[in-house]
Order: C-alpha cells, then structure tokens, then sequence
C-alpha cells in the first residue's frame, strides 16, 4: 500500500499512483516539522494519523521532498513500529546538502540545491501548493520583505 505524507506529498501519490500498472491502496498521515517557517524543528507532530492498520502489510512511503530528513525517518521507524510486513521509500525530491539523518531511499526523483522550493504539493506557510510545477522560493518572501 502507499502511505503518503501530508499535505505537501498529495500531488506526488496522484501522479505516481496514476502511473502505477498495479493495483495499491493508498492511505495518508498527516505529520508536520515546520510549523510556518522554512527549516525543519526536528519535532515531528501527528496532525492526522491512518485510517488503516500497517500491521504485515508492504508499505512504500510516498514523499513530496527530503530535507533534514527527521520527518521520513521517524515515519519509517513508526510504521516499523506498527508490525508493516516492509517500508520502502519513493521521493520525489531530495536536498542532499541538508541531510541531518540517513535513510534508505528506494525510489527517488530528483535532487534539488539547497534552495526552498514550492509547488506541485509543497509551501511556503501554505501558500504556492496548487503551483503546477515546481519552483525556488525568492528568500525576499521567507525573509520577510514580501509577505
Ligand atoms: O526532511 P525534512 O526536513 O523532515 O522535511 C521534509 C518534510 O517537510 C515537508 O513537510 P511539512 O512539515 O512542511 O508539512 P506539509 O507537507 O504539510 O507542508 C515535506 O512535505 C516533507 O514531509
Ligand atoms: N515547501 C518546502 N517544504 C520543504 N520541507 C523541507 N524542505 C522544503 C522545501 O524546500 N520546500
């Protein structure tokens, strides 16, 4: 089944589950580090939990973007936790040179610079998801002299 990672990963598990030749459930968990800001507190809150128990099931992780990485590792621990017969990951994006914590990537899209990206499912204080593509924030805007 996929698992996607609210809210920025909705886009991504549309496109990649439409794409798929295999029938799969999908579920979703919404989960959130980074409060209105744009850098991960490391503190992962459950805003929204599965409507599904993972217990022995095969669960392919579906996420919007790799940062810090403290919101995939904790989420592939926790459906560990759960009894998943197996977690694999699917990225979309991923920023290498932020990385704080490793974690094993199965499928992954694209790398992205160190810059803050929106669109395609990811914000910016929610603004931009609905962007059809994906684009770098200006810092004006997180910095303060746009908003
Ligand atoms: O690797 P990390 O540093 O943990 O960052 C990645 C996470 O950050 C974003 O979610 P966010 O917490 O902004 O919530 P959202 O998906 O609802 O926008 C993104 O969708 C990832 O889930
Ligand atoms: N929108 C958005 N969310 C993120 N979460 C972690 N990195 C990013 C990013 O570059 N853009």
């Amino acid at each position: 089944m996929l698992v996607a990672v609210l809210k920025g990963a909705v886009n991504t598990l549309v496109a990649l589950s439409q794409a798929m030749t295999i029938d799969a459930q999908i579920d979703f968990m919404s989960l959130s580090s980074y409060g209105s800001g744009s850098s991960s507190s490391g503190r992962i809150t459950v805003r929204q939990d599965l409507s599904t128990d993972v217990k022995g099931r095969n669960v392919l992780i579906v996420e919007d973007i790799i940062d810090s990485g403290y919101t995939l590792d904790w989420t592939v621990r926790e459906l560990k936790r759960r009894g998943a017969a197996s977690v694999e990951v699917f990225a979309l994006l991923e920023k290498p040179a932020r990385r704080k914590v490793e974690v094993p990537v199965k499928y992954k899209g694209f790398e992205v610079p160190d810059e803050f990206v929106v669109g395609f499912g990811l914000d910016y204080d929610e603004r931009f998801r609905n962007l059809d593509s994906i684009a770098v924030l200006k810092p004006e805007v997180y910095e303060g002299s746009l908003v």
